[in-house]
């Protein structure tokens, strides 16, 4: 069994308009409403590709409720943890001449909650995949997905890892079966700007040395670079497509992976299932079916 967790989920509230005015009264040409959250949406794009998970974490108040609720509507499974005080964020996602984005700071968790998670964890065993996704609460310390995959050592469970900075570095060495930074983050985890393939996979091969196994290196319309932990490199541009909304694009191409990955036990496959479902979710509106995924698995 996969489990997601998502420390922060989020409604995404997707505004569209023609132009945003600071200062003035807009008014919207569309709107939608999606569950969202890293490990959320990780969740939704696997169980879209045929592989069942569960997704973990914490939801308060009303917004919570509606989260849940569009997650079981879409076949999802879920166990999350209700916290009393609060709501789960709403996550504002403004597609005017530009993107822009609001991300909310979400409910404050007690240490009882987290100790709700740990037990929650306890179910895992021999084999089992835990992605571990996105950012957490600010009120939480920043050491907390090492605390768990401290927790976890010993029982042989492949984790994914979808966060940055400092989160992202102290996890390294508890060997995380995948991460997926994006070329910038990449290049914030050692201040630098990276430019060339060269550059990132070099980079890359430093987060290895620093423990991870495979590194997914994502770049937007770029497409992605592999560097898997038998020292092969993958690059590949996107299939072409019309970008609708990117949000969940990462996501999705986490999910790809796993899901190709468990399939065929093979990196390639992985590297191109995981390209294929990223581009899938940025050329809808929200994230991929299986069928455009396979659709554009076909492309490439
Ligand atoms: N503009 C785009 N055109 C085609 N594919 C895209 C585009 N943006 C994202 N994707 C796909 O989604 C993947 C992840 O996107 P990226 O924006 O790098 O992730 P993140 O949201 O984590 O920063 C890319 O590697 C690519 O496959
Ligand atoms: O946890 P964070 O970093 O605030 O991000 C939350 C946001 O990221 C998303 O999960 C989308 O992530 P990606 O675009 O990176 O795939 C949204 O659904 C959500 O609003």
């Amino acid at each position: 069994m996969i489990y997601t967790v998502t420390f922060n989920p989020s409604l995404d509230y997707i505004v569209k308009l023609p132009t945003l005015e600071l200062g003035s009264v807009n008014r919207t040409a569309k709107e939608e409403l999606y569950p969202g959250g890293k490990g959320i949406n990780v969740s939704i794009v696997l169980r879209n590709l045929g592989v069942e998970s569960t997704a973990l974490g914490f939801i308060a108040g009303f917004t919570g409720t509606e989260i849940q609720r569009l997650l079981d509507a879409c076949g999802c499974r879920n166990d999350f943890i209700q916290v009393q005080e609060g709501f789960s964020r709403i996550n504002v996602k403004i597609k005017a001449e530009q993107e822009s984005e609001i991300n909310g700071q979400g409910p404050r968790l007690s240490s009882q909650n987290l100790q709700d998670l740990f037990s929650k964890l306890e179910n895992l065993s021999d084999g089992d995949g835990l992605v571990l996704a996105g950012s957490i609460p600010n009120t939480l310390p920043a050491d907390i997905y090492e605390k768990i995959l401290e927790h976890l050592q010993g029982r042989n469970i492949h984790a994914v890892v979808d966060a940055t900075g400092e989160l992202l570095r102290n996890v390294l060495k508890y060997r995380p079966f995948l991460i997926k930074p994006n070329n910038h983050e990449l290049g914030e985890l050692f201040g630098q700007h990276l430019t060339t393939d060269e550059a990132i996979i070099s980079h890359a091969q430093k987060l290895q040395q620093m423990g991870a196994r495979n590194v997914l290196v994502s770049m937007a319309g770029d497409g992605a670079i592999l560097v898997d932990e038998g020292g092969g490199i993958h690059k590949r541009l996107p299939p072409q497509g019309h970008v609708v909304n990117s949000v969940g694009a990462g996501d999705s191409m986490v999910a790809g992976f796993l899901a190709g990955y468990l399939s065929s036990q093979n990196y390639e496959t992985a590297f191109q299932t995981g390209l294929a479902a990223g581009s899938a979710s940025a050329f809808q509106e929200w994230l991929a079916s299986g069928d455009d995924i396979r659709a554009l698995l076909k492309t490439m």
